[in-house]
């Protein structure tokens, strides 16, 4: 562990909750308290993978599967039954205020800034706080305003913001101390498609042009598309899959569908080899890979227009929810 050319390591990490359960009715809620029945749940059980520095790596998984929870253990708040866990070369839970000076985090659903001060004020605060220059502090929220846009809100008192600027605001706080690693619990939950563009070009810019490493969580499979090179799948607290998108894609998903407009809507269709009819309304048909054989999308196109007499076509990718669905299938825990 502590390797320098990994921004976050995580080897085995499990954390285990205890709750007590409470017996129905009375008489129950009496035996509870006398005899508490204790259960065990796993929330995350034995995860291992690594992130690269400059890496937006997207922690996928259903509703429940552990992806919190892990986030919470990378940044300090919740300390691992088992295994371990370095970012930017600390132990998070050992050294949870090193840690913080490394990451920044921003939880989709909670606001870190002070409700009832402008937004101006909260960042002014973790200037303090994290003892960021004066000059430093006022060049990095001018390149975040760039983008965020935050000017046009940033006198106004945080409880009197609109979702997508509160979020707005979050990230930017996440990010004036300029840490290396940053974690984003469903950053863009809830908002509108035009802040989620902003969101994600800051995300971008911020992978790109500054190197930051970026560990995402979402339920939303664009800004997978849109953002991420690499995923990790969880389900039930462990992982089930681990690699880039173009490896899951060719896996997972059948890789292409061309669709083309016939010239002759009632004429005879019979494919090429390794390519297969999907569907078929009138002059519209979608065609799709058959078998392992199957041709590359270049090769199908080309296949389909020498064949037939077309007046359009176009190709598409599998679907990557599709794709995704597939990968938990595959990994028998659906
Ligand atoms: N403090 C806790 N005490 C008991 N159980 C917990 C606690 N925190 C989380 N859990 C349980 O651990 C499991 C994993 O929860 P977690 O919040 O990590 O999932 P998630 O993948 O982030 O889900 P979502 O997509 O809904 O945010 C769930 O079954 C949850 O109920």
């Amino acid at each position: 562990m502590g390797r320098l050319n990994v921004a976050i390591e995580v080897r085995g990490l499990t954390r285990t909750f205890h709750t007590t359960v409470r017996r129905p009715g009375f008489l129950g809620a009496v035996r509870s308290l006398v005899n508490p029945e204790r259960v065990a749940k796993h929330a995350v059980t034995d995860i291992t993978f690594d992130v690269a520095p400059g890496e937006l790596l997207a922690l996928l998984g259903p509703n429940g599967a552990g992806k919190s929870t892990t986030i919470k253990m990378l940044t300090g708040i919740l300390t691992p039954t088992s295994g371990e866990a370095r970012v930017a070369g600390v132990v998070p839970y050992r050294e949870r205020e090193r840690n913080a000076r490394n990451v920044g985090a921003v939880f989709g659903q909670r606001t870190q800034l002070w409700w009832d001060l402008p937004v101006r004020e909260s960042f002014a605060i973790l200037r303090d706080i994290y003892e960021v220059p004066k000059a430093e502090h006022a060049a990095r929220l001018k390149e975040f305003d760039e983008i965020l846009d935050l000017s046009s809100f940033w006198d106004t008192r945080v409880r009197h913001l609109s979702l997508g600027q509160r979020v707005r605001s979050d990230l930017a706080a996440a990010l004036l101390h300029d840490p290396p690693v940053v974690f984003l619990d469903e950053p863009t939950i809830g908002m509108d498609v035009v802040v989620k563009e902003q969101v994600r070009e800051f995300l971008r810019h911020q992978v790109e042009q500054r190197g930051r490493t970026v560990l995402l969580t979402t339920h939303d499979m664009t800004e997978v598309e849109r953002l991420a090179e690499r995923v990790v799948l969880v389900n039930h607290g462990r992982l089930v899959l681990d690699g880039t998108l173009d490896e899951i894609r060719r896996k997972f998903g059948s890789t292409w569908q061309v669709r083309a407009t016939l010239a002759d809507p009632h004429a005879e269709v019979v494919p090429p080899p390794g390519i297969t009819l999907l569907r078929r309304g009138g002059a519209q048909v979608v065609f799709g890979p058959d078998g392992a054989d199957a041709p590359t999308v270049q090769q199908a196109l080309k296949a389909v227009i020498e064949r037939f007499e077309v007046t359009d076509i176009a190709l598409d990718e599998a679907d990557l929810e599709d794709v995704m669905r597939a990968a938990y299938a595959h990994a028998g825990e659906v």
